[in-house]
């Protein structure tokens, strides 16, 4: 086992640098930036995958204070099913680096992971929202029986405390009262990520900062794992092979289209 493995194992999380390419980078930022256009422009496919700030600031007013509803209603915090409004969001969900760090991680072989969904979770300058503080393995969207999955959160701006980045309770999946005081809010550069245990507690603060804060998040687990809940995302339980292939046929459609 590697020294990251061993870390990841001990504290629960873990900041990956240069996960992906600049090339890469750049591409999902174009993908991301087009996909807010689509939502604050009403198209229905991507509202209907959606959660608006307001929606999250009318139902929970103590993490996204001082903020009006109303006037955001158009301004995503997350945008759920991406495959489903984009199709070249595989070309990301495939790449062999982000196989390979998760296979690392979960302690699993590359052929063994399996895909379970992927968001775009959005803190808007000025007007984000916090995150409560939570385990993944609690959630009733995509989890299994035996919490082997793992988050992998790809910002695609600076992420650090300044912006509301995601703040991590180091150990609290091993030691399940350890106290939130011992919270801490890794800074994370484009292009790195921050890979979180299932049992991890996290969260974050609002972001009222000047900056973006625009995060990919990916979730994984293991073939072998029996699911408590199963959401009905595309290509969900996918392998690597088979995103690919999918990502493949995208291009050549879109190939004969032109
Ligand atoms: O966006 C964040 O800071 C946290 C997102 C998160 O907790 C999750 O997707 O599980
Ligand atoms: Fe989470």
């Amino acid at each position: 086992m590697n020294t990251r493995t061993v870390k990841f194992a001990s504290h629960g999380y873990s900041v990956i640098p240069r996960l992906i390419c600049e090339q890469e980078l750049a591409f999902t930022q174009e993908l991301v930036t087009d996909l807010v256009d689509r939502y604050r422009g009403s198209e229905p496919t991507a509202l209907s995958v959606g959660v608006a700030i307001s929606d999250v600031s009318r139902q929970h007013p103590q993490r996204n204070p001082d903020i009006e509803p109303d006037r955001w209603k158009l301004e995503p915090f997350i945008i759920g099913d991406l495959l489903a409004l984009d199709s070249r969001f595989a070309r990301l969900l495939s790449q062999q680096s982000i196989w390979t760090c998760v296979a690392e991680l979960l302690e699993c072989a590359p052929s063994d992971l399996r895909f379970h969904f992927c968001n775009l979770t959005r803190k808007p300058s000025e007007i984000g929202p916090a995150i409560g503080w939570h385990r993944d393995a609690e959630n009733k969207y995509f989890a299994s029986h035996d919490g082997r999955t793992l988050r992998l959160l790809i910002p695609l701006q600076f992420m650090s405390a300044r912006n509301g980045g995601t703040a991590v309770v180091p150990g609290s999946h091993i030691q399940i009262d350890t106290p939130i005081d011992a919270a801490f809010c890794p800074e994370v550069v484009p292009g790195a990520c921050l890979a979180l245990h299932s049992g991890t507690l996290h969260g974050g603060s609002p972001n009222r900062s000047e900056q973006e804060r625009d995060v990919i998040v990916i979730q994984f687990g293991v073939c072998s794992s029996t699911l408590r809940y199963q959401a009905n995302e595309t290509l969900s339980l996918s392998t690597r092979e088979d995103l690919l292939a999918f990502h493949q046929d995208t291009l050549e459609r879109r190939i004969v289209d032109f």
